[in-house]
């Protein structure tokens, strides 16, 4: 069984796939968060920008099996050209319910696969695009992917330890919260004096996607 808060087509706002047309499936519930805003404050993880609880959202449920799951992929995919199928599982956290069989059902589909992780669990084989985001002192145990995407400024994180992991790209997401644009000016600042790391500005929350 697998539940999806929502499932939707968009562009990849962040990161190094941005501007990539994907299928959007975000699990419900996290390790880090309940989601409920009273829990917040003493939370593992504080800023969540993001609504994972039920499946109550767009095209959400609850599936029974991964050959399931993946026919709600691909009504949402629709009928654009079908060898660039992409899909970005994130959540909530998506490596509590995404397993091998759902990994090798939506590739024998034809999805390119990507996950959003906070990097606390492994990511399964099979994934071909990791972007790990480490939330303040959460022991990372996913340490190697395509791109660690660290939300700054976080209290007691040094970027710079992070550098020796193996990750093919490091970057920096101005934290968005009330004082966006001071965060905004950090990750300029900091991206400007640590070259080995790039801004990754939250692209569809500029232009009004999802
Ligand atoms: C909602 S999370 C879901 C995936 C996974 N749980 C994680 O944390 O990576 C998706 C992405 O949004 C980022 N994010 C969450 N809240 C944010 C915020 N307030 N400002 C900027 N990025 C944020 C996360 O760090 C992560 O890269
Ligand atoms: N457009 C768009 N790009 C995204 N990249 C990562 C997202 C996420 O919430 O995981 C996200 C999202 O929610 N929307
Ligand atoms: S780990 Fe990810 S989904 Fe969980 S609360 Fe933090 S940002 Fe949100
Ligand atoms: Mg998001």
């Amino acid at each position: 069984m697998y539940s999806f808060k929502e499932i939707f087509l968009t562009l990849q706002g962040e990161g190094g796939q941005a501007g990539r047309v994907n299928v959007f499936a975000r699990f419900a519930g996290c390790n880090l968060w309940s989601g409920r805003e009273q829990d917040r404050a003493t939370a593992a993880c504080t800023f969540c920008d993001t609504d994972f609880v039920g499946t109550d959202g767009e095209n959400g449920g609850r599936f029974r099996t991964a050959s399931e799951t993946v026919t709600a992929l691909d009504a949402v995919w629709g009928g654009a050209d079908p060898s660039q199928k992409a899909v970005v599982f994130t959540g909530g956290e998506p490596l509590l319910q995404l397993d091998a069989d759902l990994i090798a059902a939506v590739k024998a589909a034809g999805y390119f696969i990507a996950v959003e992780t906070n990097g606390t669990l492994k990511v399964p084989v099979g994934i071909d695009w990791i972007c790990v985001s480490p939330k303040a002192d959460n022991r990372l145990h996913q340490t190697h992917g395509q791109e660690l995407k660290l939300v700054w400024p976080q209290e007691g994180v040094n970027p710079a330890e992070f550098l020796a992991l193996n990750f093919e790209r490091y970057y920096l997401q101005p934290k968005d919260d009330p004082q966006q644009a001071a965060n905004t000016q950090a990750v300029i600042d900091y991206c400007l004096k640590h070259p080995q790391w790039r801004m990754s500005v939250q692209t569809h929350k500029l232009v009004g996607l999802k």
